[in-house]
This record gives C-alpha cells, structure tokens and sequence, in this order.
C-alpha cells in the first residue's frame, strides 16, 4: 500500500517522523490521540472521503506494549511517573497543608485510558440531565442521547460464572452497548472480600444498586471495567479505535510531536467568525517548529489540562492573562481554564485478616492478574449526615454567593460559579447522588476503603505561566477552598472506616493501619485528611459547556466560542464534575462530538436523540470560509443530527438519519495513592 507521503507502508499512517506531516493539509487535525482524540478521529474516518490527522504528543506505545495491554490495575504496575506519564503536579494547595499534587496524565496513544485504573462506571441520569438545562441542549446532553452514545462505544460481556460464584453481581444487559469498540466487563478473577465490602456498605446504609448503569448510578456495586474478557487485557482507545483499523488510508497518526499553538485567519474577527486553519508542532523545545494545515476543523482532545493550556498559548483566553504573557489576543475568552474541579481521595487501610487475598505482586496468569479494585459504593448526603443533611444544604445555599466572592476569577466565570454551584445544589445534593464515593482495594497486600469527594464546591484553575508551550501550567484545583467540601469528605473517611470495622467486612480486616486510632476528632481527621489525600485522577470542566457569559469555553455544539471550526472533545467540557469515573462520559462525549462534526460536513442540523435530522441551512460544504452562513459564535450549530456508520451503530433517532453513516496502594510513607 502506498501512502500519501510517497514511502510503502503495510499499515495505516503511523509515523513519528514530524516531516511526514509538515506542510501537508488535512481536512480534520485532532490534537491529542488520547481517549476521546482517538474515538473522533476513528469514527471521523469511517467516512472515506476525509482526511483526519491525530498529532499525539506522546509515543504509540506499541514499543512497550505490555505496559498498556496486561491491567495489574491492583498492583498498579502501571505507567504513571514514567515516559507516559505528563506528570503534573499541583502548585503548593493551602489545602493540603501547601503540599504539591502529583497529577499524572497518559502520555501515549490511548491518552490516560493506556494508564489508568480501568474502572468504567457512568453518572447519574440526573447529573446528565442538570448540564444539558445549563446550554439548554437536552437532546444532545441530556441523559437519553449520553446513553446512547456510551452504549455505541461499548462491547458488553456478562461477568463469568466463576466470578458469580464469589460475588453477587447484578446486570442489565440492555444497559450496555454489544457492537462498539472498547470492552466492558469484569475481571475473571475475584474474593470473598470483595463481597464482604459490598455487604458492610448495605448495612452501613447505601443498599446495593441492582443497574447503576441505567442513569441510577448510586449504591453500592462491583463496577465495570475496561477489560477485554477473551484474553484479560485492558481494552481503550488504542485497541478499540484505532488498532483494529489497520487499513484505513484517510486515517493519519503523528506521534512524538507536541502540538504548540493553534493557527487562526482573523480577518472576520470582527463577527466572531475566527477560522482555525492549522497548527504548529515540534518534538521538542528544541526542535524547529513545523506546521500543518486544516481544511475542514481543528479539533482540541489534548485533555483536561492540555486543551486549556493550548486554547492560551493559542490566543483564546482571558485578554488579562494573554497580556502579561506578551500573547496576541485572538479571542477574549475569560472561561478557558477555570471552573476545575476534581475529585479528592485517599483511604483507610487495615492490615488483612485473610488468606484468600488478591496477590500483591503479578502471577503470570492472565486472569488472575486481571482482578481490578472496583467494588464501589456511591453514598448520598442523608446516609452521611441524617437530619444535617438538609442544614448543610441550607448553609451552601445561604453562603453561595460570598464563596464566590471568595473565589478569584473573572467576573463571567463567578457568574458561571453561582450557575454550577446552583445545579449541583438543587439537583444534585438534593438527590441520591452520591457527593461521596467509597472504593473497596486489595493491594500489596493491605485492604482499603477509600473515600472520595465527587462534587468539589471549590473551584480551581489551569493557567499557563508563560508563552512556551513546554512550560508547565500552572495547575490550581484549589484543593478543599470550600469548607463544605472538607465537611463531606470527612463524613465519608469516617463512613469509609465504619464500613471496615462493620461485619462482614470486619472478618477480612485485622489492625487499623492508616490514619489508625490516633485519629478520632474532627480535628485529627482534617489533619490527616490535609496530609493525605490526593486527586482521584478525574480533573475536569476547565473547558466548560456553559453560556459564554458564564465564562463558558465551548458552547453545545463543541465549537470554542468566537471560532467557526475549533472544537474541543474531551474530558475538559462538562461544566460540572460526575459523581462516576470519568471515562464512560468522555467516550459519550467523544461519539457526540464526531456525530456532530460529519453531521455539518453533510450540511445537517444535529438534533441528539430529540428528534430525526434535518436539513440545516449550510451547504453541504461547510469548509470554513468567510462568507460561510454556517454558526456563529455561540449560536446552534448548522451541523446536524448525524450518525456514524460503522459496525457499531445501536438503535436511535439519530441513527436513522438518512446518511447514515488501587489502587494501587503504593503506600509511601503515611500517604496512599488510589488509582482510579
Ligand atoms: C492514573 C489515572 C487513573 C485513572 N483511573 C480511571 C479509571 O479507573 N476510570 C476512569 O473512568 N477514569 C480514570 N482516569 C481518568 C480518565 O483516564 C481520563 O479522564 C480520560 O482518559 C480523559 O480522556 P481525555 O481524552 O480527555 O484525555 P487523555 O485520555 O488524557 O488524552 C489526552 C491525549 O492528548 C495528548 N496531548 C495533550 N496535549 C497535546 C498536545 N499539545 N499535542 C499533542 N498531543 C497532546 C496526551 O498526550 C494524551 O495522549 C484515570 C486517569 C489517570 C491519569
């Protein structure tokens, strides 16, 4: 086969030579060949008549392929802190008694899916529900749509009968997606402990949950996981999106090279219309800087902290920011990298008093090494509180608008703080949600109930601190800023330590290892809670859906307010953080987005699962020009209710449209790292 760069290549256009891609044009440039970059570009080039290019900054990771492929998610054998692993860190949080944050990210094709801890697990219905009213879009991001976009990505397999000999797991099939790409499942080995858990968590108030899956997503259950059941290896985006399509020559995948800026034709500024035309990338700081062109859209999936960062060193962000960094202002946008939140967690740990244990070092076996720590308990605000719950309420809502006050930010972002402060408010806290979720881990041979905080009231921030893109950014979650959110989170470590010390679970735990007994008053508590907890590896928002003047970053449509054809798909765009694991609403994000965007190729209106498409009003060309009457800024999009073809379509309104288409309890001194 011959490929465009004129060389004989066997496979689908996979290069780290930089030169393969200078110069040339492409009709889709996706940043980022992450979870949702590789979902949009794979379903993107389902249609043969575009050309999609993925720049990854990372490697494929083919070279250590095992790394990725075989889970040890208990063990965390992973590849965090090393080559593919961005490894962030926090700037000094306050509340953490000033103590810098690891915040690893995948540095590799697959993104964070090729590292993490491969829990697969959705939100609530309700929390799907509250984003959607907030861009008023509950055809495309209400729960009915999300759904059906996180079913398309999936290939469901019951769990095994030796499993459900262990462990009672309930499970609705028709939940679950049968014909997409990435596989979920559960590990093929499991232990008496792991039902222990569940049964303490019932009779410590959060009754098991018979299909969390289907929008009801509290209570306590042994969680999905991102695992391929045929031969136990982790199943993301690498394997599912890409890998399997080895001959697709519209398909093109640079890796080793860093997108450094985003470039704009700014001649109908003026009206909103800025046009990405391409992007600049290099290797390295040091390596000269290369630049390739986009016909159709440039679209953003470089991540939670990479989109932000890049949106600024691009010119889109707060014109303050970009001023004191000598960066030319193409789009005043204030919101790009506010309104972060993420979820906060550590764990109690007892010594065990159990044999029949998960293995604290790899076997060799592939089923026994695929045990994964994801029996989970989403705990609502009343079991945490009783009768305080409806106080607690009262006092968020009574203190809101000074805690936003409180916060630093521009004026259209505190604006956006009272919107979001208020959903998570009145739809959330009042609800079963759960704000708190408890995870049961064995590793290196210690049991662990963690606890972590689902729906932060602080608000932080990803801003860059200088023009250099190989620069860090400055990250701020503004970890434990509201008091609120230490009152909830101390309610569950004290939770977390109840359901250890409660039968059965009891029988499987021996000595309180950590924080241990010196640790009862509140006091204690917050002290070690400050000293001890660290993210649950869920970072998002810092791109958020949400009205422009709300310090909004993206409007429904995925389109960066100000722009014509800049998108960004990926974990960074809900406004407010989900109470789940954040993988299931990113792949439902990425589906949607890639929907979207071969809907006003096609010159259709996008209308989610509320309807059947439509015509739109743009032509059926919508390459971005100036004279184009496709969207303007903030306005719906001419793009229309799509579908993609492919092998893994699931029934939908949308889909009829006529074209269509750990843990890993490295316990470090005191400190414990959950992966999650
Ligand atoms: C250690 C860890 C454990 C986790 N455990 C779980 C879990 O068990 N379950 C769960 O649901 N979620 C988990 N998560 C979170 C989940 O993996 C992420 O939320 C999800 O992968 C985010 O997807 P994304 O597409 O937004 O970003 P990513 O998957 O991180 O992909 C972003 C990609 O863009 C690339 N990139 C960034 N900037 C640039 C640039 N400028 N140029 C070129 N390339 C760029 C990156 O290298 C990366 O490959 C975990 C995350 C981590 C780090």
């Amino acid at each position: 086969r011959r490929t465009p760069f004129g060389s004989t290549h066997p496979k689908r256009d996979l290069t780290s030579n930089g030169n393969d891609f200078s110069g040339k044009s492409f009709d889709y440039i996706v940043v980022g060949g992450g979870l949702a970059g590789l979902t949009v570009a794979s379903r993107l080039s389902e249609d043969p008549s575009v050309s999609v290019a993925v720049i990854e900054a990372g490697s494929s990771g083919y070279e250590a392929n095992e790394k990725f492929v075989i889970p040890a998610a208990n063990l965390y054998d992973s590849s965090v802190g090393t080559q593919y692993d961005w490894q962030w860190k926090t700037v000094p949080q306050a509340g953490l008694n000033g103590r810098e944050a690891p915040w690893p990210r995948g540095k590799v094709l697959g993104g964070s899916s090729a590292i993490n801890g491969l829990y697969y697990v959705r939100a609530s219905k309700r929390e799907h529900d509250s984003w959607a009213a907030m861009v008023d879009a509950p055809e495309i991001w209400g729960w009915d749509n999300m759904l059906r976009a996180m079913k398309k990505s999936e290939i469901f397999t019951p769990p095994t009968s030796d499993v459900l000999d262990v462990v009672d797991i309930p499970y609705d099939a028709s939940s679950h997606g049968s014909q997409g790409n990435i596989h979920v499942s559960w590990p093929g080995k499991t232990y008496p402990a792991v039902q222990a858990f569940v049964d303490s968590a019932a009779n410590m108030g959060t009754p098991k949950s018979q299909n969390p899956n289907n929008g009801e997503s509290w209570g306590t259950f042994v969680a999905t996981s991102i695992i391929n059941p045929s031969n136990w290896t982790r199943s993301f985006s690498r394997t599912g999106y890409l890998d399997p399509y080895t001959y697709r020559p519209n398909l093109h995948v640079l890796t080793g090279h860093q997108v450094t800026k985003v470039l704009f034709d700014t001649s109908d500024a003026a009206s909103g219309n800025v046009v990405a035309t391409g992007v600049q990338y290099a290797a390295s700081a040091s390596d000269s800087v290369k630049t390739v062109s986009a016909s159709r859209e440039v679209i953003l999936s470089g991540g939670a902290i990479n989109s932000p960062a890049l949106l600024q060193l691009s010119g889109i962000a707060d014109a303050g920011l970009l001023a004191g960094l000598d960066i030319d202002v193409v789009v005043d946008l204030p919101g790009v990298g506010y309104h972060v939140q993420d979820h906060l967690s550590t764990g109690v740990t007892w010594s065990p008093n159990d044999n029949n244990m998960a293995p604290a070092r790899l076997t060799g076996d592939a089923e026994t090494d695929s045990y994964v720590n994801s029996a989970i308990s989403y705990v609502n605000l009343t079991t945490l509180f009783g009768n305080y719950s409806q106080t607690l309420i009262s006092n968020v809502r009574d203190n809101m608008s000074s805690a936003v006050n409180g916060l630093s930010a521009p004026s259209s972002v505190k604006a956006g703080y009272n919107a979001t402060y208020s959903a998570q408010v009145n739809d959330i806290f009042n609800s079963p949600i759960g704000p708190i979720e408890l995870l049961f881990a064995m590793s290196f041979g210690s049991v662990q109930v963690q606890a972590a905080l689902q729906h932060p009231l602080s608000r932080g921030s990803i801003l860059i601190g200088s023009s250099n893109p190989f620069d860090s950014p400055r990250i701020d979650p503004g970890y434990l800023s509201n008091p609120t959110d230490m009152e909830i989170l101390r309610a569950g470590f004290k939770l977390a330590r109840q359901v250890g010390n409660a039968a059965p679970l009891s029988n499987h735990v021996s000595t309180e290892t950590s924080p241990g007994s010196s640790v009862s008053t509140d006091a204690e508590w917050d002290t070690w809670i400050r000293n001890t907890v660290g993210t649950e590896y869920h970072p998002s928002c810092s791109c958020s859906m949400l009205p422009r003047e709300l310090g909004g970053v993206v409007d429904k449509n995925l389109k960066v307010y100000g722009t014509k054809n800049l998108r960004v798909i990926d974990s960074s765009v809900p406004p407010i953080s989900l109470s789940a694991h954040l993988m299931a609403a990113t792949w439902g994000i990425a589906e949607i987005g890639a929907e979207m965007i071969l809907a006003e190729k096609n010159g259709q209106t996008y209308q989610g699962s509320g309807g059947s498409t439509s015509s739109g009003s743009s032509s059926s060309s919508s390459k971005p020009s100036s004279t184009s009457t496709t969207s303007s800024p903030g306005a719906t999009s001419s793009g229309s209710g799509s579908a993609s073809s492919g092998a893994s379509s699931t029934a939908s309104p949308v889909l009829q449209a006529p074209f269509g288409s750990i843990l890993a309890l490295a316990v470090v001194g005191v400190g414990a790292i959950c992966f999650a």
